[in-house]
């Protein structure tokens, strides 16, 4: 069994990848609860007072999946439990939570850490982290197209995706709950570049082998068919 987690910004190409890498190794997808979540437009309208519920949102579909991913057969997930923090501490610090919200997050959080070492497995196999800059950021939000999530929406967002990007280094670097690797998501174009998914796709079977942890049953598949969003 083996138990990927992908990280990286907001359009760094998390969901993309998941799906190319789990038809790739023939693994199981989880994405994260966007379209389906009632709370992410509201938070981006009054991010003040939606911060909390967002999170706990998040933190509650995020805790379900990486116990369902940890418990049994070969899966990707899109964004794990790991990142959630991030964005809370994040939005803690430019005033978006009180101090009792902040209190009550982090007791959350950790209650549901700790029973996640009760599982069959303890943490993910690989964590694969998508690195970009500002500017593909903001090319891949456009081209999306949420329409909450444009900077034409709220001029405010650029701070927030710049600090988001700031707080994305060190928190990579401190990320120990499995190995992990980066991938240039400003370089590889895995969408649209057959050469550039072959490459990004070469080196994360290259560290699956590495660590033993390629399935025993994976087979190279001769062609993957690419799902343009
Ligand atoms: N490497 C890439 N090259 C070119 N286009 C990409 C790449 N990665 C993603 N895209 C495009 O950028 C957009 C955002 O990608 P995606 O939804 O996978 O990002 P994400 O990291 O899952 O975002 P979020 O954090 O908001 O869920 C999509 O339109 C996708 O087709
Ligand atoms: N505030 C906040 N906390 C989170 O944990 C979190 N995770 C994702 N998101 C937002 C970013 C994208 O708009 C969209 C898809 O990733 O959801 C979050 N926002």
């Amino acid at each position: 069994m083996t138990v990927i987690v992908l990280s990286g910004p907001i359009g760094a190409g998390k969901s993309s990848l998941t799906s190319i890498l789990a038809k790739y190794l023939g693994t199981k997808p989880f994405y994260e609860s966007v379209d389906n979540n009632p709370v992410l437009p509201l938070f981006y309208a009054d991010p003040k007072k939606y911060a909390f519920l967002l999170q706990v949102f998040f933190l509650n579909t995020r805790f379900r999946s990486i116990k369902d991913a940890l418990t049994d057969d070969n899966n990707v997930l899109d964004r794990s439990i790991y990142e959630d923090a991030l964005f809370f501490q994040m939005n803690a610090d430019i005033g978006r939570a009180t101090k009792e919200e902040v209190d009550t997050y982090y007791e959350l959080l950790n209650n549901m850490m700790g029973e996640l070492k009760h599982m069959p497995k303890k943490n993910p196999d690989l964590l694969v982290h998508i690195k970009v800059s500002y500017d593909t950021m903001i090319k891949r939000i456009q081209k999306r197209g949420r329409p909450y999530e444009q900077l034409s929406y709220d001029a405010t967002l650029e701070d927030y995706y710049k600090r988001l990007l700031r707080y994305y280094k060190p928190w990579y670097e401190k990320y120990d709950y499995s190995p992990k690797m980066e991938i240039d998501g400003d370089k590889l174009d895995f969408m649209t570049d057959d050469h550039a998914r072959e490459v990004v796709l070469d080196q994360i079977v290259a560290k699956l082998k590495e660590m033993g942890k390629l399935p025993n049953s994976w087979d190279k598949p001769t062609d993957i068919q690419i799902e343009q969003p």
